[in-house]
């Protein structure tokens, strides 16, 4: 006898998605490939990369859950079929950052990387969602906003900038500050994904009367998690396994957003209203999805006076950042 809850699993329909990952061959795309091949949303499961994409694929293809996962490489049109027809498209394809370097180090050589994949996906998925995970995301997603205005096909409402590391990382690390359960820890983090544009917004969270000192060290530590990942993995490359779970956590909100889901809501970079008259065209902060993408931006909501002066300092970093994504578009 099944219990109520397999019987209601048992039972449950899945629309059918399908989901491209760009880069699947990395240290973020080979993981991200193996939790979106255990999304019960994604059907139908492609996998690009310059190289390694097609044995990835064939690795994942005996995993037996309900979608076809096929690899596809540069020859044979190999990224047009990748993203023909396709509803999700995943981005990890560029360099990651070696110690003592900052992401916008990563620009003169993922702008390129992203821009040329963002035109493909305008000429062969001019619908899909596009989840940027490339850094450095503050100009990468900008980047791609441009390359789709240019083509006719951009859509403000399907595009992301994946801050969800952020996020994930600012609950944990909260945690193990307050002694508490992680994943009971909900924090907002806003601003963008680098350093400074980073701001998590401990005064709305119930640790909010924490000693000051362990606040600035904690908010200190979310904005700069990346370099400790970057540091211990000595050359090696940065955050890939955490960042996995980070994107296709954000991926499986945007699937449940387009399937109708309700109340669904994760913070993440997009053309944003909250800024735009002091010329910051993208920000982070709580979006709820639906079936068209974005459905709404929350405002942020009352911020402590620290907070204010952080958001003041990652307003300057965040403008410059998203200027240099547009104008590598638009002045080439
Ligand atoms: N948004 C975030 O929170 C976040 C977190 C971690 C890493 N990142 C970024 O993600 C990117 C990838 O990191 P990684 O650790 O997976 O790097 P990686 O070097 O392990 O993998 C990158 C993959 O991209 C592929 N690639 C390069 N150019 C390509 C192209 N034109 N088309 C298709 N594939 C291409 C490479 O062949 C490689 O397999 C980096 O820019 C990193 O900084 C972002
Ligand atoms: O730190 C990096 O360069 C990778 C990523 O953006 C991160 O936050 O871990």
């Amino acid at each position: 006898m099944l219990s109520a809850a397999k019987r209601c699993f048992s039972t449950t329909r899945f629309n059918p998605y399908k989901v491209t990952v760009l880069g699947a061959g990395g240290g973020i795309g080979q993981p991200l490939s193996l939790l979106l091949k255990l999304n019960q949303k994604v059907t139908d499961l492609r996998l690009y990369d310059l190289k390694g994409a097609p044995g990835v694929a064939a690795d994942l293809s005996h995993i037996p859950t309900n979608s076809v996962v096929k690899g596809f490489a540069p020859d044979n049109n190999g990224l047009q079929e990748a993203l023909k027809g396709t509803e999700v498209v995943l981005i990890p394809a560029g360099v990651p950052r070696k110690p003592g370097m900052t992401r916008d180090d990563l620009f003169s050589i993922n702008a390129s990387i992203v821009r040329d994949l963002a035109a493909a996906c305008a000429e062969n998925a001019p619908d899909a969602a596009i989840l940027v995970i490339s850094n450095p995301v503050n100009s990468t997603v900008p980047i791609v906003s441009q390359v789709l205005k240019s083509k006719g096909v951009y859509n403000p409402k399907k595009l992301f900038g994946v801050t969800t590391l952020d996020v994930i990382r600012a609950s944990r690390f909260i945690s193990e500050v307050a002694k508490t359960n992680p994943t009971q820890e909900k924090v907002t983090v806003i601003g963008g994904h680098s350093g400074i544009t980073i701001i998590p917004l401990i005064s709305q969270t119930k640790h909010k009367n924490m000693d000051t000192a362990a606040r600035d060290a904690l908010i200190n530590r979310i904005q700069f998690g990346g370099d400790e990942v970057v540091k211990a993995k000595n050359g090696a490359g940065s955050a890939t396994l955490s960042m996995a779970q980070a994107g296709a956590r954000f991926a499986n909100s945007v699937l449940q957003g387009l399937d109708g889901e309700s109340d669904v809501i994760e913070p993440a970079f997009v053309d944003s209203p909250l800024y735009k008259s002091e010329g910051i065209e993208f920000f982070a902060s709580p979006v709820k999805l639906g079936p068209h993408g974005v459905e709404k931006i929350y405002s942020i909501g009352e911020l402590s006076s620290e907070e204010e002066e952080l958001l003041a300092k990652c307003k300057e970093t965040l403008k410059k950042n998203i200027e240099k994504g547009v104008k590598f578009v638009t002045e080439a």
